[in-house]
């Protein structure tokens, strides 16, 4: 279990390290002025120094205190006393230059005194080894005392030429210490450059105990996998996923998961325990989000050395796509952390998770999913950086100024913003701090700052700061996180990175429907990308189908002809309204066999479906397959809005009620946060929220009910409010480039064209029978009613009972006939009536278009017709999407071209035949 966190900074930075959470440097006393004088008042003495001596030495102009200032350089480093006046000027200027000495200038100092000790020491050998009762002249002639101190002694015991050996392996070290480098990580730096592989990575390289360690854990793993798929088997039906109780819709995992590089070569028993404890590191880091110090972080072993300079060079791996790229900067003391290995047999693993839903192609073969190499590695993770040791002090220096007992006792640092840890003293009150919310951004120079009080599940206020030097998140990196791969489930997606450093992932069947708003060039389309890339890196297009509605046109046009659409990219707003419509009917007829066949969620279905006990009804030729889940993406809801209202209004209303049992779920986005897009009904039905950047407070409220979004950074800072949550997490949206999804668009286009479902948008039939009655509906509607009354055909009658001309008599007889109420002319023969009086309220609502059409003796043919549409409509268009599926009208029609035929009634009863879909499907 998680300790509380100490309120006492941690003496031990090894412990700290490990931690989640890095703990702040002791919080330091801001600098009295009194202090900083007498700081700058040594640095121009030493540079006054250096000069004086540089005169001296280099030039030999001198006053009086010639030989004392020879002395000063000669005595201690003997000749070297050369470079003494560069020394002396180096400290003078950095002392200027830097308030306080870290780590790298002890480093360098060392190291520095480590070379010197070695040449002085080396001349004081070569020199003859003078002894200091010689006097101090032989000695200054020589390394000086240093050299004397450390040349003497050794040269006595082990004899000048052992002396010298030595010097030369302290030169060498003291070298390695200036650098902060191991001699592995020199050998690593110079086969990287050269291309070669690094040693660690490199397989062949392997020792025996690793080969064994890693048979160990792959046979763990099979183990695993075994007992999760028997118990799967066992539990069939009895659950689904994504419907589990107190499952949240995102989750996140540690992005570390283990040290790139350990400082020293590692011990390979410590990198057994390493390897074999993975799991249990995880979970380690986990509990350590909210411990200091974990008991077992010494054990293991992980990070605890002063932050090493380490980069990870994601290129010169194994498997890494692109060739060698530059290293992002970061600062020297970074720790950065590992990316997620591309490995090829991890995609084998997910494959293998995912082996219950394989699909088959047509022609034969089986579909693949992309390979993760197609998604590049980012750049790894830094948990530490100077310019956050500064924003500490700096917060620690506010605090101090305004008297506010509170301190800052470490932070987390995510990728575009890092949360510092704010501990309050005893009987301080929260509102001390949050009071001075202005004058921490006026201290740390960003007017984006955010306060939480407190940070959820801790007693600690933090104070959100945005990162100057923030990092991308790659979305490979998140789907091959540990988090993303624990989840098989096809609508999972990689959502990015949140402030603690962990990936982020979100499974859109538990959030289940999602709303995206934000202003422009907050990272929406970047979002909207992101997540079909993940689907179509995970699922295939059996297990999920999309509707993409792209009204500004540009966005989505990538993924036409992917395998998943289940139509066109939809791009006028006006069809997506019908689309919608499409989607509520898609629903219903998806409820309608969850009740035929006695099942609450799709999921049960799909499950007994594919364990074959899910058969059709008696008679029927139906072949039941499972159902995929349909998810609905809207690029921009406003066009939608501004086009039908009501209509979009309606349909969302209905779908997001209804649709989660049935497997399909929404994501809208608008860069419109406003009322009149995002309104009352649309928030109260679509449960999860993702807030990018706002412009106002306004906004985040329409998006969020509260305020923050608009203190977001925009490029993919976002807020994530769960369904039922009350707080919203932050994240940075993970990205991913056009050519990655262009490469992961031509993989899925290679294997499988997609297979359109036509019915999703027909010819709009009402508003064409509108456009063609214009204005004379009415007139219509009353000659309709007084030709079918009197069952007389007559174009004069209508003249004179509706005191219409002739020419609009004659219309409305066209239109009448056109709709086939009555016959075609006979010269001056009233005209055939087709309808029956008792027909007449059917007739008028079928002319209105709002039903179906009344069946008519057809005198030509002598069978009933259903359905009729406009002669200039009777290509491919009815009034029934569902019934004329052209897919199915292809694969049945020429056995049973009449909606009469036997087969086709039969089917009628079968509540499949309301959706026509077809084994693929
Ligand atoms: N996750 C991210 N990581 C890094 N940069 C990002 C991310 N998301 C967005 N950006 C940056 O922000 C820019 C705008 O993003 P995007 O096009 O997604 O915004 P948008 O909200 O969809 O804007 P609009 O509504 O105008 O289309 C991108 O071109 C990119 O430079």
């Amino acid at each position: 279990m998680a300790t509380r966190r100490s309120s006492t900074p941690s003496p031990s930075r090894g412990s700290g390290r490990r931690s989640r959470t890095t703990q702040a440097e002791p919080p330091t006393v801001q600098a009295q002025p009194g202090a900083r004088m007498r700081r700058t008042a040594w640095a121009f003495l030493l540079l006054a120094l250096a000069v004086v001596i540089a005169l001296r030495e280099w030039f030999g102009v001198s006053g009086m205190a010639g030989g004392v200032l020879h002395h000063i350089a000669a005595g201690p480093v003997g000749l070297f006393g050369v470079i003494v006046p560069l020394l002396l000027a180096a400290l003078g200027v950095s002392m200027l230059r830097v308030h306080r000495m870290s780590p790298v200038h002890a480093r360098v100092a060392v190291g520095c005194l480590g070379v010197l000790a070695g040449l002085t020491g080396i001349i004081q050998v070569a020199k003859g080894n003078p002894t200091i009762t010689d006097g101090l002249a032989p000695i200054e002639e020589a390394g000086g005392l240093l050299g004397w101190a450390v040349g003497y002694p050794l040269t006595v015991l082990f004899s000048a030429i052992g002396a010298v050996i030595l010097f030369i392996l302290l030169i060498v070290f003291s070298l390695i210490v200036m650098s902060g480098l191991t001699v592995a990580e020199v050998r690593d730096l110079m086969r990287e450059r050269r291309g070669e592989p690094r040693l660690d990575e490199d397989p062949s390289d392997d020792s025996l105990a690793l080969r064994l360690i890693d048979s160990l854990r792959a046979r763990r793993a099979a183990r695993a996998e075994r007992e999760e798929a028997e118990q799967a088997q066992t539990s069939r039906l009895d659950s689904y996923e994504a419907d589990e109780p107190f499952v949240s819709a995102i989750e996140s995992g540690p992005s570390r998961r283990r040290p790139r590089r350990p400082r020293s070569t590692p011990d390979p028993l410590q990198v057994a325990t390493q390897d074999l404890s993975a799991a249990e590191q995880e979970d380690v880091s986990r509990d350590a989000a909210t411990t200091v110090i974990t008991p077992d972080a010494d054990l293991l072993g992980l990070l605890d050395d002063e932050p090493p300079a380490v980069r990870v060079n994601p290129a010169a791996r194994p498997g890494a796509v692109g060739g060698p790229r530059p290293v992002p900067p970061t600062e020297p003391d970074a720790v950065t952390e590992e990316t997620p290995q591309v490995r090829g047999d991890d995609v084998l693993d997910l494959a293998d998770e995912i082996a219950l839903n394989q699909m088959t192609l047509p022609d034969g073969g089986a579909y693949t999913l992309p390979a993760d190499e197609l998604l590049e590695p980012g750049p790894g993770h830094a948990t530490r950086t100077e310019a956050n040791d500064a924003i500490v002090e700096c917060l620690q220096g506010v605090f101090a100024e305004f008297g506010v007992d509170a301190t800052v006792t470490g932070y987390t640092r995510g990728p575009q913003v890092t949360r510092y840890e704010v501990h309050l003293g005893r009987g301080v009150n929260v509102s001390r701090v949050t009071s001075q919310e202005k004058n921490i951004a006026y201290a740390v120079g960003s007017d984006e700052i955010r306060l939480l009080t407190p940070i959820p599940g801790k007693s600690a206020i933090g104070v959100e700061i945005p990162n100057s030097d923030r990092e991308m998140v790659k979305l490979g990196d998140v789907l091959r996180s540990s988090v993303a791969r624990k989840q098989a489930h096809p609508l999972v997606v990689g959502l990015g990175k949140n402030v603690e450093g962990d990936y982020v992932v979100t499974n859109l069947a538990k959030t289940p429907h999602l709303l995206v708003a934000g202003q422009t060039g907050s990272g929406k389309s970047s979002f909207v990308n992101s997540m079909i890339t993940s689907i179509m890196m995970r699922a295939t297009p059996e297990e999920v189908r999309m509707v993409l509605v792209d009204p500004k046109r540009v966005e989505l046009t990538v993924y036409e002809g992917i395998p998943h659409l289940i139509t066109p990219i939809i791009t006028s707003p006006k069809k997506a309204a019908e689309a919608l419509d499409w989607v509520v009917r898609e629903m219903d007829a998806r409820y309608d066999d969850l009740a035929s066949f006695g099942y609450k969620h799709i999921d049960d279905f799909n499950k007994a479906v594919r364990a074959g006990e899910v058969q059709p009804l008696e008679g029927s030729a139906r072949v039941i397959s499972p159902y995929p889940y349909l998810l609905v993406v809207v690029d921009e809801l406003a066009d939608l809005m501004m086009t039908a209202p009501k209509d979009v209004e309606a349909s969302i209303q209905r779908i997001t009620q209804l649709a989660r049992a049935a497997g399909i779920h929404l994501v809208l986005a608008t860069q419109r946060p406003v009322a009149q897009v995002v309104t009352g009904l649309i928030k109260s039905n679509v449960p999860s929220r993702l807030a990018f950047a706002t412009a106002s407070q306004l906004d985040s409220r329409v998006i969020l009910d509260q305020n923050g979004a608009e203190t977001l950074t925009g490029q993919g800072d976002a807020l994530y409010l769960g369904p039922g949550a009350s707080s919203p997490v932050r994240i940075q949206g993970s990205w991913v480039t056009e050519s990655e999804i262009r490469s992961v668009v031509d993989h899925v286009k290679r294997q499988l064209e997609p297979d359109y479902r036509e019915d999703v948008i027909v010819p709009e039939v009402k508003k064409q029978i509108d456009e063609e009655i214009g204005d004379d509906m009415d007139l219509l509607l009353q000659a309709a009613e007084l030709i079918i009354t009197s069952q007389f055909g007559s174009t004069s009658m209508l003249q004179r009972k509706l005191r219409v001309g002739f020419a609009k008599a004659g219309r409305l007889m066209d239109l009448l006939e056109s709709r086939e109420v009555v016959g075609p002319s006979e010269g001056s023969k009233a005209r055939d009536v087709l309808v029956q009086p008792e027909q007449l309220e059917q007739t008028l609502a079928w002319i209105r278009g709002d039903g179906a059409a009344p069946e008519i003796e057809d005198p030509g043919a002598g069978v009933a017709t259903a359905a009729r549409v406009p002669s200039g409509l009777r290509e491919g268009a009815a009034t029934d999407r569902y019934a004329t599926d052209p897919l199915q009208a292809e694969r049945g029609s020429r056995e049973s071209p009449s909606w009469e035929d036997d087969s086709a009634e039969e089917d009628s009863e079968d509540a499949w035949s309301l959706t026509n879909r077809g084994p693929s499907w």
